[in-house]
């Protein structure tokens, strides 16, 4: 059965405030450090994000065929688990996960002493592990321009390997903030590492139990931001943000001032207010890969000209999102083309249709970034439940500032 939703605001005032989803990143980061740790630790706010809620059960779980669904943290942060733990497991997940690689991963593991085989195609999930016999190997290189999450897995059963590990990474760093949030989580739990140019030094060391209060989401916030700037007025508040965050995401307050949301913090969160917005804009998304949805779908609502870079990672996360983004803008009357390798170009259209309809393609982002454009004109969703991933709760929260939200079922 299919499902659509259709969201249209009459006024297009937004007011009010938002308790926002907490950090899957963070969440995950200190479940996987609690449970190696083997003393209990207080984690606070933990996300009601399905991919929180999932490693959670999953932890707990003594079954030995492992489903990690569509959550690369799962699937990459439980294949490090597992495999220095030496738990004997069958780690598999959704059909798209086994198209996302994880052969770095693996072969990294494998470097250092584990037994890990793949039940599929070489280099995907899914996964048998086995028993783990120490290699006592401490120095690898390990690519660095596909998925950090590789980096963040090792790191975190770094501690307890033998020898420690010295982790050197080669060719450009992808979403580097997301590394440095894996070490400042080490750090909170005692323990402590060295990121001097290229390598990572983490010698063996012991986690210990601290109590950690997982922060809002700044990805999640960026839909928000998105909101205020298609909106003819808003005053929005979104609850439990910090302006020093361990979350790579919060790059989204400077992008968005540039594209017309100002913000301000307060001591229980930020209060977003509109102002001008600029007319061409050149980003980087190497450190904030998970900003590009929410941007380029506001720029061609916007009409705002967009230069970009460091899109490496997106045709392989839970869709190829820049083939899903090609789509979906063309349907608003702009182009987005890869104008020389690895630099793209969204072209603007003056948007016609009395009503927009957008495809989610299994990814959370692409429902949640392109449902603030209703702002403009009435926007069907399809298959809006893909939000559980991330922010099970966003169709509810547009309905508290004003958005008529209708669910239709196929
Ligand atoms: O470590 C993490 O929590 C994440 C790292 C990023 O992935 P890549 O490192 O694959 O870019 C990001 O896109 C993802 O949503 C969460
Ligand atoms: C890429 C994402 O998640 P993951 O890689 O953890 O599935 C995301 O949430 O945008």
């Amino acid at each position: 059965m299919s499902q659509s939703l259709t969201l249209s605001h009459p006024s297009g005032v937004l007011n009010g405030s938002i308790k926002l989803p907490a950090s899957k990143s963070e969440a995950n980061r200190a479940l996987i450090i609690a449970a190696l740790s083997g003393q209990e630790s207080q984690l606070h706010n933990l996300s009601e994000a399905n991919d929180t809620q999932l490693l959670q059960r999953l932890l707990k779980s003594d079954a030995e065929t492992i489903d990690a669904e569509d959550a690369g943290t799962v699937m990459r942060f439980l294949t490090a688990f597992y495999a220095i733990t030496g738990q004997q497991k069958t780690l598999t997940g959704t059909e798209r996960m086994c198209q996302r690689p994880i052969k770095v991963l693996v072969e990294a593991l494998q470097e250092l002493g584990a037994s890990i085989e793949y039940l599929g195609e070489e280099g995907y999930p899914p996964l048998k592990i086995g028993k783990f016999s120490g290699s006592g190997k401490k120095q690898l290189k390990v690519r660095s321009d596909i998925s950090s999450q590789y980096i963040s897995a090792l790191l975190m059963v770094a501690p307890l390997l033998p020898e420690g590990l010295e982790l050197e990474l080669e060719g450009k760093i992808g979403s580097r903030p997301y590394i440095e949030m894996t070490l400042s989580l080490m750090q909170h739990f005692g323990v402590s590492a060295d990121f001097t140019e290229n390598t990572i030094t983490v010698k063996p060391q012991q986690y210990t139990s601290a109590a950690f209060t997982v922060e809002s989401d700044w990805s999640a916030a960026s839909y928000w931001y998105s909101l205020v700037a298609l909106s003819k007025e808003a005053d929005i508040t979104l609850l439990g943000l910090k302006e020093q965050s361990f979350q790579g995401d919060r790059a989204v307050v400077d992008i968005m001032y540039r594209l017309g949301v100002y913000t301000e913090f307060t001591g229980e969160g930020v209060r977003l207010l509109k102002k001008e917005h600029e007319r061409h804009l050149s980003l980087d998304f190497s450190d904030c890969p998970d900003l590009a949805q929410t941007v380029v779908a506001l720029c061609a609502g916007l009409g705002i000209h967009l230069d970009m870079t460091g899109l490496e990672s997106l045709r392989i996360k839970e869709t190829d999102r820049i083939q899903a983004l090609q789509i979906e803008v063309l349907s608003m009357n702009s182009s987005l083309q890869e104008i020389s390798p690895g630099v793209f170009h969204l072209e603007p259209g003056i948007l016609h249709k009395e009503q927009l309809s957008f495809r989610t393609y299994q990814d959370h982002r692409m429902a949640m970034a392109f449902a603030p454009l209703a702002l403009l004109e009435p926007v069907e969703i399809q298959e809006p439940s893909v939000v559980r991933k991330s922010y099970p709760r966003y169709w509810e929260d547009l309905g508290k500032v004003g958005f008529e939200v209708v669910m239709q079922q196929e």
